[in-house]
């Protein structure tokens, strides 16, 4: 079975509003595009992953790897046509046609599909609403419920049979399984799940957006650190040379800004601290530039799929003034995490000249560090 994924994403939009259609607009720190794509990209038995797109849209998407850009048309129907022809002449047995206005689809949904295949199959959830007939804001009618089903995405199928359906089909049809029917195909239903909702209208977003969120794993970390000062004529802090009377002691290069930074994001980690992963008595680190630490436990974070979403720092001190170096060590600290500037805060306060920082003795930091993981 060698399975591709068909993302239609070339609609306007129309009915959910805003400044940009609604594959484009934020959904959960991501775009809702993201969602789905990240989903059938990391899928391990997908292939293939075909992304079609308006051609108003196209010129713009960045050549991404793992992901065919595909040019869309005027319909739906139309639009999962041309990403059909675009995989006509290989050699992709299945195909898997998903909606990217559903960024809430499970990867048990997928399996459940591809497990049904079959020459098609696509999950569904039973009517359980009563159905009438409306007009003018009147019921007119009711309509029997039993056997309708709401119909959901990935619709899957066997690839060569549902491209000639579609080929065979040049109208506009709700959906693939409607095509594969006229075709004449025997489509079975696997249970679909009410978070896998289509955003269609303004209010599916805040859906969307709590079912997500509630997937995510979201962790919070503490970390906090001193340094005494000792003889010198700069502190370093958050990355930064801070001209100073004295300098700060430590084994490494005694940024404490960073340290705590480092910890928070270990402590989020349940990994310990930076003298876990570079030990104090081990001489290489003597004098080690502290970016070191703080891109480790990053690395450390991505490698566990989590993505920082923010960090907070205060350094505690009457002297050096930090607010005049506050936006070159947001700019420092943004390199080193590869987050931008307004996702990392760095501000600080005196102890009102009480305990060891009011009397001058040392620097203290505390930092809190937010990762998420979709
Ligand atoms: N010409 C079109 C129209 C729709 N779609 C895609 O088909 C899916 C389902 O369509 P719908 O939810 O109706 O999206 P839109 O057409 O964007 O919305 P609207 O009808 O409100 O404009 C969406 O992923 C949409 O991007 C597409 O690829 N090409
Ligand atoms: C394909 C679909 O999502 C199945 O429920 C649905 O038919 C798409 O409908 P739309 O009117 O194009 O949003």
């Amino acid at each position: 079975m060698k399975v591709a994924a068909i993302i239609v994403a070339a609609g306007r939009g129309t009915r959910a509003g805003g400044p940009v259609p609604k594959q484009w607009q934020p959904l959960a720190d991501r775009r809702v595009i993201d969602w789905a794509l990240s989903l059938f990209l990391s899928h391990p038995r997908i292939s293939r992953v075909v992304l079609v797109l308006h051609p108003d849209d196209l010129p713009d998407w960045p050549e991404t790897r793992g992901i065919e850009a595909v040019t869309g048309d005027a319909s739906r129907t139309a639009s999962v046509r041309n990403g059909l022809e675009h995989l006509a002449s290989s050699d992709v047995t299945h195909v898997l046609i998903h909606d990217v206005a559903r960024p809430c689809t499970s990867p048990e949904t997928i399996d459940a599909v591809l497990d049904a295949l079959g020459v098609a199959a696509a999950p569904a959830l039973p009517v359980t609403d009563a159905l009438w007939h409306g007009e003018n804001d009147r019921v007119v009618g009711t309509q029997d419920r039993t056997g309708l089903f709401r119909a959901q995405t990935p619709q899957g199928f066997e690839f060569a049979a549902i491209l000639a359906a579609h080929r065979n089909h040049p109208d506009i049809a709700a959906d693939d399984v409607t095509i594969a029917r006229a075709a004449g195909l025997d489509v079975v239903i696997v249970p679909g799940d009410e978070s896998n909702l289509k955003i269609t209208h303004p209010s599916d977003f805040a859906r969307a957006e709590m079912h997500l969120r509630g997937q995510m794993d979201i962790r919070i970390g503490n970390g906090y650190d001193v340094h005494r000062f000792g003889p010198g004529n700069h502190v370093m802090l958050c990355g930064i040379a801070v001209p100073h009377d004295r300098g700060l002691q430590g084994h490494s290069d005694a940024d404490v800004g960073l340290h705590a930074l480092t910890d928070a994001i270990y402590g989020a980690l349940a990994e310990g601290d930076i003298g876990r992963h570079f030990p104090p008595s081990d001489p290489q680190w003597k004098g080690a530039e502290s970016h070191i630490f703080l891109r480790h436990a990053v690395e450390l974070a991505t490698e566990k799929g989590f993505r920082i979403s923010n960090m907070d720092l205060t350094l505690v001190c009457e002297h050096p003034k930090i607010g005049p170096h506050a936006a070159a060590m947001q700019s420092v600290v943004g390199e080193m995490t590869d987050l931008a500037p307004n996702r990392i805060s760095i501000k600080a306060t005196t102890s009102e000249r009480l305990g060891f920082t009011g009397r001058e003795e040392g620097i203290a930091a505390i930092a809190t560090a937010l990762l998420i993981k979709p």
